[in-house]
């Protein structure tokens, strides 16, 4: 049977907007206050989903979310009609507004962790929503997410889907950005790399002091642990509390891995000798760790450029290709290394350049854009169909996007009522495209 690693790309939403809320991420504060184009975003992202698509990758896309949310706003105390509640939260509280009109469900490398049907004891394809908990704006996304992907899997037979883990910083958890999944072939059981920031439950183990460590080890535990994965085909690793401070806020900020390579940075990591070698134990393949020293590319250019928030893909012909943000071509360092990386000998061999700057300017790259879910033949057919990226699909959300997104967005437009509308309008056409069903809370 044929088995495959499809993507699946968070479309942006209509409220796409820079409002600085994500502390530790150096491009969210830099950018702060800037002007934002809804429609460009979401165009920048239907292309590289499109042009991944046109390359023979399977390509899916997951809808955004409901934004403003309008549900936490009068959960936490707003009250009166819609346009009140989003009036009333813009004078008394501007900041608790951003945080509830955030697209940053763009992101979906943060939606869930999902481990493949070859790794889980009960054969199925196992998903659990990340439930963001550092970050006010994205601890509301969970609910909505899982109703998302329950729609998009939406077949009992092949998918599993969890319940976002509790919602304490205990479990911090966000996701596939901190989860890589090493293999040999998509489709023979792997090794799931998880990478943790810091350790919940051992206040004397080393953490960040400037910048949140947003995942914790008891999280990513517990996530291989629904997913039924067996401890012989998991690596626990600490990520080097030192590059956090610098802005590195998930994991694949400063590594990626794809089959049997691991792309990183020699600062990526603690304990990287020893925990390597119980990768290479773990894994029945050999494995490429392809290292970028300090020398080549410092933290603050790969911070800069998102050099390892590229995806690595396996093309239909077996070679490998890096998928990068234009950040990266602008970088002299960064350029030259990659320039050089695909002479090296390494399995990649390629590297092709999307310009996804609107979400760059949040602190997303191409990586961060995508939710990589490995699937064989039938469980790809058991996926919704509409959700697949393909001409047709890629021309009508397209014209979807030109019809209801706005050209700019300042933070100060989050007020404007008209926006809920938009949305709404957006949103319930998207669901009829996608057939989703009710998804939102504002169709139940
Ligand atoms: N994986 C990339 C995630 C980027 C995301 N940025 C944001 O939420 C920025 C939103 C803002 O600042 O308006 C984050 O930090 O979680």
């Amino acid at each position: 049977m044929k088995h495959f690693e499809a993507n699946f790309d968070g479309l942006v939403g209509p409220t796409h907007n820079y409002a600085g809320l994500s502390f530790g991420n150096v491009a969210s504060l830099n950018n702060a206050a800037l002007t934002s184009n809804p429609k460009a975003a979401a165009k920048q992202g239907l292309q590289k989903a499109k042009s991944l698509a046109d390359l023979g990758m399977v390509q899916g896309v997951l809808a955004p979310q409901e934004r403003p949310d309008l549900y936490t706003l009068r959960r936490i105390g707003f009250s009166g009609s819609d346009a009140e509640v989003l009036q009333k939260a813009a004078q008394q509280a501007p900041a608790l507004l951003n945080a509830c009109c955030s697209a940053s469900s763009m992101w979906t490398a943060n939606a869930a962790t999902v481990s493949p049907s070859a790794d889980t004891r009960d054969g199925k394809v196992h998903f659990t929503p990340a439930n963001l908990v550092d970050k006010l704006h994205r601890s509301i996304e969970p609910v909505t997410t899982g109703n998302i992907l329950q729609a998009t899997f939406n077949n009992d037979r092949h998918f599993r889907h969890h319940q976002h883990l509790p919602e304490h910083t205990s479990f911090g958890d966000e996701g596939a950005a901190n989860h890589t999944r090493l293999c040999s072939e998509y489709g023979h059981a792997g090794v799931e790399l998880f990478v943790y920031g810091q350790q919940a439950t051992n206040p004397s183990a080393v953490k960040p002091t400037k910048y949140p460590a947003r995942q914790t080890l008891e999280a990513s535990q517990a996530v291989a642990r629904l997913h039924q994965l067996e401890d012989e085909s998991c690596v626990f690793m600490q990520q080097n509390p030192d590059v956090i401070d610098q802005g590195v806020f998930h994991n694949d900020v400063i590594s990626v891995g794809n089959q049997n390579v691991l792309f990183y940075h020699e600062q990526a990591f603690l304990n990287t000798a020893a925990k390597f070698d119980e990768i290479r134990r773990k894994m029945n393949t050999e494995m490429h760790f392809v290292k970028v020293s300090t020398e080549q590319v410092s933290i603050d250019d790969a911070v800069r450029s998102y050099l390892f928030n590229t995806q690595i893909i396996t093309l239909p012909s077996g070679e490998m290709a890096i998928i990068a943000p234009t950040n990266c071509q602008e970088n002299p360092a960064v350029f030259a290394y990659l320039n050089e990386l695909v002479t090296l000998g390494t399995p990649i061999k390629q590297v092709r350049y999307y310009d996804v700057k609107q979400s760059m300017q949040n602190g997303g790259g191409p990586a961060c854009l995508r939710l990589r879910v490995a699937m064989n033949e039938q469980e790809v057919e058991a996926v919704n169909q509409n959700t697949l990226m393909n001409n047709a699909l890629f021309t009508r959300l397209n014209t979807w996007v030109d019809k209801h997104y706005r050209d700019q967005l300042t933070v100060s437009d989050l007020a404007d009522p008209q926006l809920i509308i938009e949305s709404r309008t957006a949103l319930d056409e998207l669901t009829q495209i996608l057939k989703l069903g009710s998804v939102y809370q504002f169709q139940k």
